[in-house]
């Protein structure tokens, strides 16, 4: 069974990016305005790659915990962003980013509403899971070939909630 921890810059920094209010700010629109930038390292033009953004939507009943993995998948050419919409929340589960998925090292991130994250290519990731009913706005690369690799986990893993 794998915890969920909750989602920091420092825990999630070797998988990707948080995306979430940083120190890179500055007041905006006559100051009524907060911009922080560089919050995503999008990386999606290899190739014929450009910038797709989806919004993936899941009920109360597609997911219950504690979570079953079924498989990982990895994106060589593009990174991938998931932010949850309004009050969605979801998982970032992650198996390194070594030539084969790591069963050893599974981690679990809770991402929460307000936050983000944005995986870097080539680290293996469990497709979406959402806690609950979720719309997740997902940024990711768009190209003509797909770009998508998919490794069955071996073992019999969960992963389960903070009590
Ligand atoms: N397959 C797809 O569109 N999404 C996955 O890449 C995922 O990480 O959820
Ligand atoms: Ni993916």
């Amino acid at each position: 069974m794998v915890l969920a921890q909750a989602l920091t810059r420092e825990a999630f920094a070797p998988y990707g990016d948080l995306i979430a209010p940083g120190a890179n700010e500055r007041a905006i629109n006559f100051g009524t305005t907060r911009r922080f930038d560089g919050v995503a390292h999008l990386d999606v033009e290899q190739g014929d790659g450009r910038a797709c953004v989806a919004i993936f939507r899941t009920d109360q009943h597609t997911h219950r915990a504690p979570y079953p993995l079924r498989a990982f998948e990895r994106h060589l050419l593009g990174s991938q962003s998931f932010v949850p919409l309004g009050a969605g929340r979801c998982l970032a589960v992650l198996a390194g980013a070594g030539a084969a998925p790591d069963e050893a090292a599974i981690v679990a991130f809770i991402v929460e509403p307000g936050q983000g994250v944005t995986l870097r290519r080539g680290v293996w990731h469990h497709p979406l899971i959402t806690i609950g009913a979720a719309d997740i706005l997902v940024i990711e690369r768009a190209a003509r070939d797909e770009d998508c690799e998919v490794v069955a986990l071996r073992a019999r893993v969960a992963v389960r909630l903070p009590e």
